[in-house]
């Protein structure tokens, strides 16, 4: 489904886990300032909706989308963030380099979320023109910040859940009896 056929602001409120105990790292970039602000504003809004604490929300900027990959994991590394949402707008030019910046963009967040335990969200327009970006940051389409807020708690929820099934599952293993390798008495063989 494109976005023409779905406002990027549309979220069922009975879907979203409860954010209040969350926190949120947002990196965004200055390039395309006026988009990004905008999704900035649907993003920081969305959370506050969902009852998260601003104080818990950390906000770092950067030069261009291309920024966002370091940016994102320093954020993560360095702040105690449950997901991080990732701002840019990326707009056609005369050349290639849209091509570069929008796919080095996408693999280096991919590559966050693959190799950290901290989920990155991918909030960056690729568009044509600015009038398509001006409709996706809280325009006709409405605002992908809203969509990448609630993805970003959805995500956070995920791995907190996860967490405690991890915990739980050792637990029971303690519990049942598999004592852990270490502290069994070593026989060393004559
Ligand atoms: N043209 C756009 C850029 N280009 C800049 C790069 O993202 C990067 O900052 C530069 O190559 C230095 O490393 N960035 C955007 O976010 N949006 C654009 O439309
Ligand atoms: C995405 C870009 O880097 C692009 O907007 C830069 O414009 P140009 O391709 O005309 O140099």
């Amino acid at each position: 489904m494109a976005t023409v056929n779905k406002n990027l602001s549309d979220y069922d409120k009975n879907t979203v886990p409860n954010a209040k105990d969350f926190r949120f790292g947002i990196v965004v970039s200055e390039w395309n300032d006026t988009i990004t602000e905008g999704l900035f504003k649907g993003a920081i809004t969305a959370l506050l909706e969902n009852e998260v604490p601003s104080h818990h929300i950390i906000r770092w900027n950067v030069p261009g989308s291309f920024e966002l990959i370091y940016g994102s994991k320093k954020m993560l590394q360095t702040q105690n963030v449950d997901a991080v949402i990732a701002i840019g707008c990326v707009i056609q030019g005369q050349t290639k380099h849209f091509d570069f910046v929008c796919e080095g963009v996408t693999q280096g967040i991919k590559d966050l979320n693959v190799q950290t335990d901290v989920p990155v969200i991918f909030c960056v327009l690729t568009d044509d023109n600015m009038q398509q970006s001006i409709d996706r940051s809280g325009g006709i389409h409405g605002n992908k910040g809203t969509e990448a807020a609630i993805a970003a708690i959805k995500m956070a929820y995920i791995r907190q859940q996860a967490s405690l099934s991890h915990q739980i599952d050792n637990q029971h293993l303690l519990s049942a009896g598999a004592l852990r390798i270490e502290n069994l008495p070593l026989q060393i063989e004559e």
